[in-house]
């Protein structure tokens, strides 16, 4: 079994569940309000940019030339063509640039983006790549899930098209590749932490689409003076 095979093995019930949540069933059959997708795509574009800087700064530290332009290019790649994907719905939805520059970042999105900087920024290499894992993987395998259900009608079929395509396709077979490279040389205390790492983004996943789909900023517990 390669280490990305254990560490599917290892969250196959929460990554089920993922699939199974409303906002994707819901997407699927192309019922999601509009209202939650427009939210969800603001909270995405924000996150993307994190994201982004996140492998950036895992870029910095990767073993060798060819990792360092892998993950590079996959931050250009995060802010070009799934930001393209959020033009195009921010234009139908009708979010101005200023509405974005306005719009606040919710506590899931704060809590997944600062959870990746973190890997990225205080642990080493292998917990960084295995903390952006999650990202890349559970999105196509939630885009060729759903494209095999739903049809050109489906207002969100640009959104699946993007999940469920090639040119994401290579991108995560190049991802799933880096860290079985890193993950086979690790030692066990390093394995443990990617399994932690790839476990905590998974839950960040599932937490991101729960929390657009109840429309949630910030839960109100209490005003701040
Ligand atoms: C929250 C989240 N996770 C993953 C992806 C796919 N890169 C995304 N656009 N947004």
């Amino acid at each position: 079994m390669s280490f990305t095979q254990d560490l599917a093995a290892q969250t196959q019930g929460l990554r089920r569940q993922i699939h199974e949540m409303p906002f994707n069933r819901e997407l699927a059959a192309g019922t999601l309000p509009a209202e939650v997708f427009r939210g969800y795509i603001i909270q995405d574009a924000h996150y993307l940019e994190g994201f982004a800087r996140a492998l950036a700064l895992a870029a910095a530290k990767a073993p060798d030339g060819q990792a360092v332009a892998q993950l590079a290019g996959s931050a250009t790649g995060a802010v070009a063509v799934e930001r393209g994907l959020h033009a195009h719905y921010m234009g139908l939805f009708g979010v101005s640039a200023e509405a974005f520059a306005a719009s606040e970042v919710s506590a899931a999105c704060d809590h997944y983006v600062s959870f990746l900087l973190r890997s990225a920024a205080l642990g080493d290499f292998a917990e960084a790549v295995a903390a952006l894992l999650p990202c890349f993987w559970i999105y196509r395998d939630i885009g060729r899930e759903i494209a095999g259900q739903s049809g050109p009608e489906n207002p969100y079929a640009a959104w699946i098209a993007t999940y469920a395509g090639e040119a994401f396709d290579d991108s995560v077979a190049r991802m799933l590749a880096l860290v079985d490279r890193i993950g086979a040389a690790a030692d066990a205390t390093t394995q443990a932490r990617m399994h932690r790492a790839f476990h905590r983004a998974c839950w960040h996943e599932w937490r991101f689409w729960d929390s657009a789909y109840h429309r949630e900023l910030w839960p109100e517990v209490g005003r701040v003076a």
